[in-house]
């Protein structure tokens, strides 16, 4: 404790108060958590401690050079003990996990994300985002509305579709809307919790009011998960075939997809319980949908101000796609590796809304750091804020304006690689990326093509920092139909 003491006295930070630490400086508002950040980032720079009651000490890295020191060397995995708040919800699937039990599914996961798969993925992309033009269609020319709830349903669509082997139908009929309001209440409930440490012990936590909801909310969200895998091990029971390895039109080994493969290898004798493929399924069916809906809808909101980056990505569809002039646009592999103006449209998205704000690692060994003369001891928590870090001027010129140039080559070449890491870094980084990208390439392309996206004047974005980055009103635009 001494240590943790003499740590927290050398970096800077807001004066704590006894037994509540930097309680009153962070608030209890989670709306407000952004803007508290860029204050405190303002007041003490880009390295900042601050108390969670009198015991947690909570360093928040924002400079560049210690964010490589923490991730890149690979040798402080362990996520910090936030991350137990989930385990009710997604136990300890490979989100969550440490040691031994996330190398292990790390490496059974890792080849369903193989290039090959993906390349088979694409058409599951194309498949559901016509689904979503065609539900799209009925706002065309309508005054604005919020596009986040059919955002989410796509993205819900598409995770089951592809990584599940399960057809939802989300976008079309109504049932699972409530599996996505209940991820957004588990997630309020999970801010509320780590932004309140004394309901941190769990025999405290257990006699409060959110303790009951979550129990409620986790019937549903378990509900949901439980369902899909009983449908897909119905599927395979009625055609086994479908988990063989066989060998595709150009020879090439066919890969199964995560489901399936986890299935096959607790069928093989590889030690996955049912309860383990459960954890995965949860951890995958979250993070797989709720990430890229945020920033697909940050990047319509975007697009919706920004009438001439419309145009610059129109005109980039037509040249990839010279002779597609379809309404239901179909994009393959190829055409989606081509779009390199899109993806710095999406990349510079990530940058002013990383739909994981802020992640964190509990030291498990010393790391001195670039940016102080300080070792940072075990047992402290330390956090990485993308949000913050992105809208640094240091490493962004106007730092708070919209601006896909900064993702030309050579403007990312002048940067430092560590300060821009919204899919983290290192090898606990995120394992879904490639197949986000294609995903956020394949709708928002499909929307580009077929209508213009217009502003809505009164609307103003309030970002709430939950375990995904979201704005509190969704995002409100209306759309004119181009061809
Ligand atoms: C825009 C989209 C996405 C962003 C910005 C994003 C970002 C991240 C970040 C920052 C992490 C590290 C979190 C931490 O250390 O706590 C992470 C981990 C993870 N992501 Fe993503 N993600 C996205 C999409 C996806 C998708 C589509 C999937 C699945 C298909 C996915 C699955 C995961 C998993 C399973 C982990 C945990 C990896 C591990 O610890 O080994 N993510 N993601």
């Amino acid at each position: 404790r001494r240590r943790l003491r003499r740590c927290g006295e050398q970096i800077p930070g807001p004066r704590p108060l006894p037994l509540i630490g930097n309680l009153l400086d962070v608030g209890f508002n989670p709306k407000k958590l952004f803007d508290v950040g860029l204050r405190l980032q303002d007041q003490f720079g880009n390295t900042i401690r601050l108390w969670a009651g009198s015991f947690e000490l909570i360093v928040n890295l924002m400079d560049p050079r210690d964010i490589e020191v923490l991730l890149a060397k690979n040798n402080n995995l362990k996520k910090s003990f936030q991350y137990d708040f989930l385990h009710s919800w997604l136990g300890l699937g490979l989100l969550t996990s440490t040691g031994e039990r996330w190398k292990k599914h790390r490496k059974i996961i890792t080849p369903t994300f193989h290039f090959t798969i993906l390349e088979q993925f694409v058409k599951v992309f194309n498949k559901q985002g016509d689904v979503f033009i065609s539900v799209l269609q009925k706002m065309e020319g309508g005054p604005p509305f919020d596009i986040t709830p059919l955002v989410d349903l796509y993205t819900q669509d598409v995770i089951c579709e592809t990584a599940m082997g399960v057809e939802l139908h989300a976008q079309t009929e109504k049932y699972a809307s409530s599996y996505l309001k209940s991820v957004r209440d588990m997630c309020e409930i999970y801010v509320k919790r780590s932004t309140s440490p004394w309901l941190y012990p769990q025999h405290v936590y257990n006699l409060s009011s959110y303790y009951r909801r979550e129990r409620k909310i986790l019937k549903i969200l378990h509900g949901m998960t439980n369902e899909v895998i009983k449908r897909r091990k119905r599927q395979l029971d009625e055609d086994p075939t479908l988990l063989e390895e066989n060998v595709d039109e150009l020879g090439r080994k066919r890969k199964l997809a995560f489901l399936d493969l986890l299935l096959r290898a607790s069928r093989n004798g590889i030690e996955l319980s049912d309860e383990d493929i459960r954890e995965e399924v949860d951890t995958f069916m979250f993070e797989g949908h709720d990430t890229t809906a945020s920033a697909i809808s940050f990047a319509l909101f975007e697009l919706s101000q920004r009438p001439d980056i419309q145009e610059k990505v129109f005109n980039e569809l037509k040249e990839v796609t010279s002779d597609n002039d379809s309404q239901y646009l179909s994009l393959d592999f190829e055409h989606l590796n081509k779009l390199k103006y899109l993806e710095q449209v999406i990349k510079e998205t990530l940058r002013l809304y990383p739909s994981v704000p802020m992640f964190a690692r509990e030291i498990t060994e010393e790391v001195r750091l670039a940016s102080l003369p300080v070792d940072i001891p075990p047992g402290v928590t330390v956090t990485v804020v993308p949000a913050l870090l992105h809208r640094n001027s240091e490493f962004y010129p106007d730092p708070n304006v919209f601006n896909p140039d900064n993702f030309s080559q050579e403007a990312a070449s002048k940067r430092h690689p560590f300060a821009y890491v919204p899919f983290s870094a290192g090898s606990r980084n995120c394992i879904g990326q490639k197949f986000a990208m294609l995903e956020m390439k394949s709708i928002l392309a499909k929307i580009i093509w077929n209508y213009s996206l217009q502003v809505d004047p009164t609307f103003e974005m309030e970002l709430i920092p939950e375990i995904t980055l979201k704005s509190n009103d969704g995002v409100r635009l209306s759309v004119i139909r181009r061809i």
